[in-house]
């Protein structure tokens, strides 16, 4: 078991209330995970802990069947193995330039010179940032910095990867790239943890969902079965994906391309499955 979680909260200094609250968890190795939640129930306070970064209140966390121990030593050792890539690119990027930036984390784990350059270069090109190599930081936009960031933890290669919304900033195609190199490394054997408010894009790679509220989790199974429980989903104030939408709408075979049309942009446009509820039947659009 990579990570696993034990009844754990953690409040912020100063907060009225925990940002997590006993919240327990086990991801098993070589799972692609998703969490999904509304706004400030606790997504990235979740990966921050999952990466040493804040030390639970109550509670414990263990990585590979240990207790997580906050000794600095023992912390530089978990983040060799654990990545997190953060939700602002600017609290990610150190260096002056992008080549710079990617190799930062490599030259710390002292690698030998030859390696080091190697990764770099086979990053830059997984990533489409060859051009921008030698591009100072502070000039790139923000869709490229973020490309920047997920590179310099993925050129890492860590047994768990934990990500909060890759997928910001980035357009359609870098999202397919990102896709795929998600792909190989699951391939590699990784483990990845996704916290994201872009559901179709967890919707298509997930193969485990956990839902968030509250600093808990409420809800947890394989993606597919989770999307199916659209009234919890909804109460829990959470859209679905275009594609499950899309399922619900074509149950009903007498169904036009013209209604389907109508449909998904009143989904687009008003959100999940509660208007869709609301509206009571497809035939009478
Ligand atoms: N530095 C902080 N100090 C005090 N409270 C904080 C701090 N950062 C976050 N919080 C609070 O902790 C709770 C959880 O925040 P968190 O950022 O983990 O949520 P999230 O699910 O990632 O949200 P989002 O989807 O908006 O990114 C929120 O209520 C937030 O207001």
């Amino acid at each position: 078991m990579p990570i696993e979680f034990d009844r754990v909260t953690y409040t912020y200094p100063c907060a009225q209330k925990p940002a997590v609250q006993e919240l327990s968890l086990r991801i098993p190795p070589g799972r692609r995970c998703g969490l999904i939640g509304r706004n400030g129930c606790g997504k990235s306070t979740l990966l921050r802990l999952a990466d040493g970064l804040f030390r639970p209140d109550r509670g414990k966390l263990y990585w590979q069947g240990k207790p997580l121990d906050y000794s600095r030593k023992s912390l530089r050792t978990l983040r060799q193995q654990v990545g997190l890539v953060f939700q602002d690119p600017e609290h990610q990027l150190v260096a002056t330039t992008v080549e710079e930036d990617i190799s930062y984390g490599l030259c710390n784990l002292g690698l030998p010179e030859s390696e080091i350059a190697d990764r770099v270069q086979r990053t830059l090109e997984d990533f489409d940032l060859l051009e921008l190599a030698n591009t100072p930081i502070n000039h790139l936009s923000l869709g490229q910095k973020k490309r920047v960031a997920i590179a310099d933890v993925m050129v890492l290669q860590p047994q768990l990867l934990l990500m909060d919304e890759p997928t910001a900033y980035l357009d359609p195609a870098q999202t397919r790239t990102l896709f795929s190199q998600l792909e190989r490394i699951h391939a590699a054997g990784t483990t990845a943890l996704i916290a994201t408010h872009d559901l179709d894009f967890i919707y298509a790679w997930a193969d485990w969902l956990m839902v968030m509220d509250c600093g808990r989790i409420v809800l947890e199974g394989p993606a597919e079965q989770v999307f199916d429980r659209h009234e919890e989903l909804s109460a829990l104030g959470l859209g679905l994906p275009l594609a499950v939408d899309l399922l619900i709408i074509l149950e009903d075979n007498n169904v036009s391309v013209k209604t389907v049309r109508s449909q998904i942009l009143k989904r687009l446009r008003c959100g999940g499955y509660r208007s869709f509820n609301e509206e009571n039947s497809l035939r009478s659009v």
